[in-house]
């Protein structure tokens, strides 16, 4: 593990193991979005609050699959419109229409995701929380 003063990743040396590398790449890629970007950490409490719920109010396993299925997602939604927007500030960090469309639809996907996630959530929790009041 190597920490730079302003990130920390995991580094393997050696020209051999391309699988084990590309892996410990990737596995960098979620330490960095959980660790130094906002959204990556909001949307990981997030999912933490609602795999907690999900224990509190004792759901089934196919709302387990449903819950986990729509974290996961969101969570990659985000991981991808942070790489989006990364990209976008390297190609162009000036204003440029084409780049707000762009940084515009990869956060309007995330909002998409999250709507119908909270909708999903919502369906799942709110009757078992109405019980228990
Ligand atoms: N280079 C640019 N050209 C045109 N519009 C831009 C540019 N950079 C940002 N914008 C506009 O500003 C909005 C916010 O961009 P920004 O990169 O700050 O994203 P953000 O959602 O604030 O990201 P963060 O997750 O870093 O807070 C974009 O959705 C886009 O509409």
């Amino acid at each position: 593990m190597i920490k730079d003063g302003i990130h920390v990743r995991f580094v393997i040396t050696g020209k051999r193991n391309t699988f084990l590398k590309a892996f410990v790449y990737a596995f960098n890629g979620i330490v960095h979005f959980f660790m130094y970007d906002r959204n990556g950490r909001f949307h990981l409490g997030a999912a933490l609050a609602a795999v907690l719920g999900g224990f509190a109010l004792n759901i089934s396993n196919t709302e387990w699959l449903i819950i986990l299925l729509c974290t996961g997602l969101v969570i990659a939604f985000e991981m991808i419109n942070a790489a989006i927007e990364k990209l976008c500030d390297v190609v162009h960090r000036e204003f440029h229409p084409a780049i707000k469309i762009i940084k515009d639809m990869s956060a309007g996907a995330v909002l998409w995701v999250s709507i119908i996630s909270l909708l999903v959530g919502t369906f799942i929790f709110f009757p078992k929380i109405i019980i228990l009041l």
